[in-house]
C-alpha cells in the first residue's frame, strides 16, 4: 500500500525500515522486543507449547526470514487469513529478513505473530490479552492516582485554563506507552515543540457543535486523560458527541481495546472528587449514546491511513475534529517516512475529508511541521529528540487539499 505522496505532489522520502543499526527502529527489534518476549513469558503462566511458539518467532525476527502464519485452526479462528496472505504477498517467500521490509509493515505483523503464538484466537488461552497483567499493573498503578487527584486542581482554574489543562494532559499521556517503557523507563515531563492548540480551540468555539473523533491509543495512564478531554468538550458544548476508535486487539503492547475502556471508566466512576464526577458524567453520556466505542479491524492492519476504509473516511468528513493519539497513529497518519522536516503537517494529512489534530509525543524518527532552524536547534541540544519520548506536538488542520 503506497503513500499518496507522487500524486500529491509532495517530495519522495524514504520509508523507515529497521535495517539500519544507526536508526531507531532497528532498536525495536533488537533491545524492545527480546524484552518485550521476557515481559510476557514472565506475566502470564503459558505452557510449552506457547513458550517455544514464542521462543520461536523471536528467533524467526532477530536471525530469520519472514514467514506468513501458520495455517490451521488457530488461523482459521482468527479468520485472517486472506487479509495477510494477500497483504505479506509482496514480502513472504522471498528470502528477506523482518528488518528489510517497512517498518510499519513489519511492526504490525509482529503484533499478530505474536499473538498466535500466545494461542490467543483459539483454545484455552482464547482471547486472553498477553500484555493485559501489564495494563492492569498500569490502571492499578499510582500514575493513574496521580492523574486522578490533579484533575481536581481543574476547580480553581479559569475556562481557559481548564482547557488548555485537558488537552496538555492528553499529550503527557501518551508518554505513558508500555512498549516505550521498555526502554525509556518511567516518564519525564515532555517538552511541546509545536503547540497549535489555540487554534484546535478557536475552532472548536467557532464551528457549530457536532462529533469529535478521537482515534485512541495506549490504556490507563493514556486513555484516562483521552476520555477526560471527551467528557469535557460534551460537558462545555463543544461536541454534541463522540466516537473513540480503540483496537481490536491486543497490539503494540498497550493499546487500548474496549476491555481496558470499560476498567478505565469503573476505575473513574469510583474516583473521589471531580474526576469521578467527570467519570459519572463519561458514563452517562456512553449510556445514553453520546460517546460510542468502535474498534474496526483497520486499527491493526500493516497500513498507513490513506488506506481507511470508506465508513472512516466518512466518520472524519462527517466530524467536527478527528484526534489523532501518540506516535504510532502519527505515523500511520503523515505517512512512515524520513519526510523533510519542513514539510507541512497540512500536506501530509490533506487526504483526509476533515480537521484532523495530533497529540503526539515524539517516540520515532518521524518529524514534520517544523522549521530548520528549530529542527536544528534541537538537533544540537537533544540529538535523541525525535525518539526519546520527551518532545511532544500538538498539530492541527483544517485545511484540506
Ligand atoms: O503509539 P505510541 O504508543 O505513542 O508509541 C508506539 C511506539 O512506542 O511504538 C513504536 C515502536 O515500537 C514507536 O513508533 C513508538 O515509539
Amino acid at each position: 500500500m503506497s503513500l499518496a505522496a507522487d500524486s500529491l505532489g509532495l517530495p519522495e522520502a524514504r520509508v523507515v525500515t529497521a535495517a539500519d543499526p544507526a536508526e531507531f527502529a532497528y532498536t525495536v527489534f533488537h533491545d524492545r522486543h527480546p524484552r518485550l518476549f521476557a515481559q510476557v513469558r514472565h506475566a502470564l503462566p503459558y505452557g510449552p507449547a506457547q513458550l517455544d511458539a514464542l521462543h520461536r518467532l523471536e528467533e524467526e525476527t532477530l536471525t530469520g526470514t519472514l514467514q506468513p502464519l501458520d495455517p490451521g485452526a488457530e488461523l482459521a479462528a482468527a479468520g485472517d487469513r486472506a487479509e495477510w496472505t494477500e497483504w505479506g504477498a509482496p514480502y513472504f517467500g522471498r528470502g528477506l529478513r523482518w528488518t528489510d521490509v517497512p517498518f510499519l509493515w513489519s511492526e504490525s505483523y509482529f503484533y499478530r505473530r505474536l499473538l498466535s503464538a500466545t494461542g490467543y484466537f483459539a483454545g484455552p488461552w482464547r482471547g486472553v490479552d498477553p500484555f493485559g497483567p501489564m495494563k492492569a499493573d498500569g490502571l492499578a498503578g499510582a500514575a493513574v492516582d496521580r492523574e486522578l487527584a490533579a484533575y481536581g486542581a481543574l476547580d480553581g482554574m479559569s475556562a481557559a485554563e481548564r482547557d488548555s489543562a485537558v488537552l496538555h494532559a492528553c499529550v503527557a499521556g501518551n508518554q505513558a506507552d508500555l512498549g516505550f517503557q521498555l526502554i525509556a523507563g518511567a516518564p519525564v515531563g515532555v517538552s511541546l515543540i509545536v503547540d497549535d492548540s489555540a487554534a484546535i480551540w478557536a475552532h472548536l468555539n467557532e464551528r457549530e457543535p457536532g462529533r469529535v473523533n478521537l482515534v485512541a491509543d495506549n490504556a490507563a495512564e493514556e486513555l484516562l486523560p483521552d476520555l477526560l478531554l471527551i467528557e469535557h468538550l460534551i460537558t462545555t458544548g463543544r461536541a454534541t458527541s463522540a466516537t473513540v476508535y480503540l483496537k481490536p486487539r491486543p497490539y503494540y503492547v498497550s493499546d487500548a481495546m474496549t476491555q481496558d475502556a470499560v476498567a478505565l471508566l469503573r476505575r473513574l466512576v469510583a474516583a473521589p472528587g471531580l474526576a469521578g464526577d467527570a467519570g459519572r458524567r463519561l458514563w452517562g453520556y456512553c449510556t445514553d449514546g453520546r460517546v460510542r466505542f468502535e474498534a474496526p479491524a483497520f486499527f491493526c492492519s500493516p497500513f498507513g491511513f490513506h488506506a481507511f476504509p470508506p465508513e472512516i473516511v466518512a466518520a472524519i468528513g462527517s466530524a467536527t475534529l478527528t484526534v489523532f493519539k501518540g506516535d504510532l497513529n502519527y505515523r500511520r497518519l503523515v505517512g512512515d517516512r524520513f519526510w523533510p522536516v519542513t514539510t507541512p503537517f497540512a500536506d501530509l494529512t490533506g487526504y483526509l475529508p476533515g480537521p484532523v489534530a495530533a497529540l503526539r509525543t515524539c517516540k520515532s524518527e518521524v518529524a514534520v511541521g517544523l522549521t530548520e532552524a528549530a529542527a536544528a536547534a534541537l538537533d544540537a541540544g537533544s540529538p535523541d529528540w525525535r525518539f526519546a519520548g520527551r518532545h511532544a506536538v500538538i498539530q492541527f488542520t483544517e485545511v484540506r487539499r
